[in-house]
């Protein structure tokens, strides 16, 4: 599913207007009834709705859905709060045949008359503002917002919630809190950015029936990577597959102090399917894990102070390499790294303290010809950008779309919507996982899954939604059978693995 910015928006509805002929008006009829046909499955003709309805387009559908509504017999009171003649174009149009069909409405006084109508009300659509919403809200909105924000019974916003930006990058003035939000034919940005997502409350997108012709137009391209992209692309393992052909893998990382991280990589990268795995480590690690990773073969590196002291050694000829769990930040790690970014033939994964010791080798990332995958969460990143978390959040498509474009990688910004960026600049958002999943530990296991996925046969694209996908979904089976948000481990993960590969490939 693709989803878009409010620009992305208008120039799908121009392209659908000027070059496939579709109507403006036309548009707004399937949209508005689209989301009337939404509303009725789950508001029953027993109540009391009103329509708040703006002066711009978003108010136009408003029209729509009201006289929908009335005349499938449902009680609705409808409020336009802007005068008649501010209302224009197709806008205008639906308003006359709102009229015209023998429907009136009432005019927005103030908040005191407002209150007085709504008060006997259930359900109150909102369709002041849509994607056209710019600057610091002005009045009446910012009264009708902040009244809305009061309303004790259901709160459903048309496309968005009034006042919220379609987009990242823009700060939010006012914004209704929906219960619910109908959206028109592609989530916008803002649905997935961790301080506007909770506005939407629960949303599902309406089809208005603009061909798929008109999104591939568009330059950008985000995509949200949904169960049916994970049945569609995960590698189905034939009759006659042996080990091999489920690649081979390499984990480098662990130190005398910190032999969990790169335990649970390994781990996790074996109950994902990696076919062979070898753990390159110091000695105490293997002491350690070669007991609990019993399936893994073990290269000893040398140590020094307890961490990894040189890489020269390994066999870098591997299908997918992961390096930097659990490896410390300390003087050594950054020529490590560089020698992994030299060296490794195949796909090149790079996690936590890795990351840390890339900053200062950035340029060197874009020598190399295969793979190279980041896997940062949002302090990691923002440290390779040189930029606060708030900052990097406030716009994390733009971001993670500029620095793997700029340095030829993929990007996996992780986060409640993990972002992943093609080199080519395409992005992809999984919004599986829940707050169970803030633990130590749960990175390192997303890097197992990921190595896992990067030496299958899949694109690394694919690869690398269906590892982040799967690692969210995972921790959602375990929140809704057998843990909660509060005790869920990120070993659980590594277990709770079988259960959503049954689920996937029954
Ligand atoms: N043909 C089309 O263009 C279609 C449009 N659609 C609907 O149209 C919406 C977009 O319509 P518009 O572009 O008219 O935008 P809006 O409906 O969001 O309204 C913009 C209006 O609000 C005012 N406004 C903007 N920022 C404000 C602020 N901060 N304070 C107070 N007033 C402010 C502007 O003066 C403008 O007149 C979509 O969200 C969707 O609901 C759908 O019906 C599909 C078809
Ligand atoms: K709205």
């Amino acid at each position: 599913m693709y989803f878009v910015t409010a620009q992305e928006m208008y120039d799908t509805d121009q392209f659908a207007i000027e070059r496939i002929g579709v109507e403006g008006k036309l548009l707004m009829e399937n949209a508005g009834r689209a989301v009337a046909d939404q509303i009725e499955l789950f508001v029953s003709d027993q109540k009391r709705l009103a329509v708040l309805i703006g002066k711009g387009n978003n108010g136009g559908d408003g029209f729509v859905i009201a006289r929908t509504l009335l005349q499938r017999g449902y009680d609705v009171e409808v409020i336009v709060c802007a005068s008649p003649s501010e209302i224009k174009g197709d806008a205008a149009y639906h308003r006359d045949v709102f009229r015209n069909s023998g429907f009136t409405f009432t005019r927005y006084e103030d908040v005191e008359n407002l209150g007085h109508s709504l008060k006997e009300k259930d359900v109150l659509i909102d369709a002041l503002l849509g994607i056209g919403v710019k600057g610091a809200i002005r009045s009446p909105y910012n009264q009708l917002i902040s009244f809305v924000n009061q309303f004790e019974g259901e709160v459903i916003s048309v496309d968005l919630p009034s006042g919220l930006p379609a987009d990242e990058g823009v700060k939010v003035d006012q914004a209704v809190q929906a219960d619910r939000t109908v959206v028109i034919q592609y989530p916008k940005v803002s649905a997935f950015l961790e301080h506007t997502a909770a506005y939407y409350g629960r949303w599902e997108v309406v089809d208005i029936g603009l061909p798929s012709t008109v999104i591939q137009s568009q330059q950008s391209q985000k995509r949200v990577w949904a169960e049916q992209d994970v049945s569609n692309t995960l590698p189905i393992r034939d009759a006659f597959s042996h080990k091999g052909k489920h690649g081979k893998g390499l984990v480098i990382g662990g130190a005398v102090a910190m032999p969990g991280s790169i335990a649970m990589t390994s781990r996790a990268a074996l109950r994902a399917g990696a076919g062979l795995l070898t753990v390159a480590t110091v000695q105490e690690t293997i002491t350690a894990l070669a007991s609990t990773v019993v399936e893994a073969t073990y290269t000893t590196l040398p140590s020094e102070g307890g961490y990894i002291s040189d890489i020269g050694s390994v066999d870098f000829s591997y299908d997918a390499i992961a390096i930097g769990m659990g490896m410390g930040r300390h003087s050594e790690a950054e020529r490590m790294i560089q020698v992994a970014l030299e060296k490794t033939q195949g796909a090149l994964l790079i996690d936590a303290d890795g990351l840390y010791a890339l900053k200062g080798n950035l340029s060197s990332l874009k020598a190399r010809q295969n793979p190279t995958i980041l896997t940062p969460h949002p302090g990691e990143m923002a440290t390779l950008l040189d930029v606060s978390i708030p900052e990097l959040l406030h716009q994390p498509f733009a971001y993670s779309k500029a620095f793997a474009e700029e340095f030829q990688v993929y990007v996996v910004l992780k986060g409640a919507f993990t972002i992943i960026t093609t080199p080519q600049g395409h992005q992809w958002v999984t919004v599986t996982g829940n707050p169970g999943m803030a633990k130590g530990g749960s990175g390192d296991v997303l890097a197992g899954i990921l190595l896992a996925m990067v030496m299958q046969s899949q694109t690394v694209e694919e690869a690398l939604c269906n590892g982040t996908w799967i690692h969210g979904y995972t921790a959602d089976l375990l929140v809704q059978h057998q843990h909660s948000t509060y005790d869920l481990l990120a070993s659980d993960l590594i277990e709770g693995l079988a259960q959503t590969y049954r689920a996937l490939l029954r």
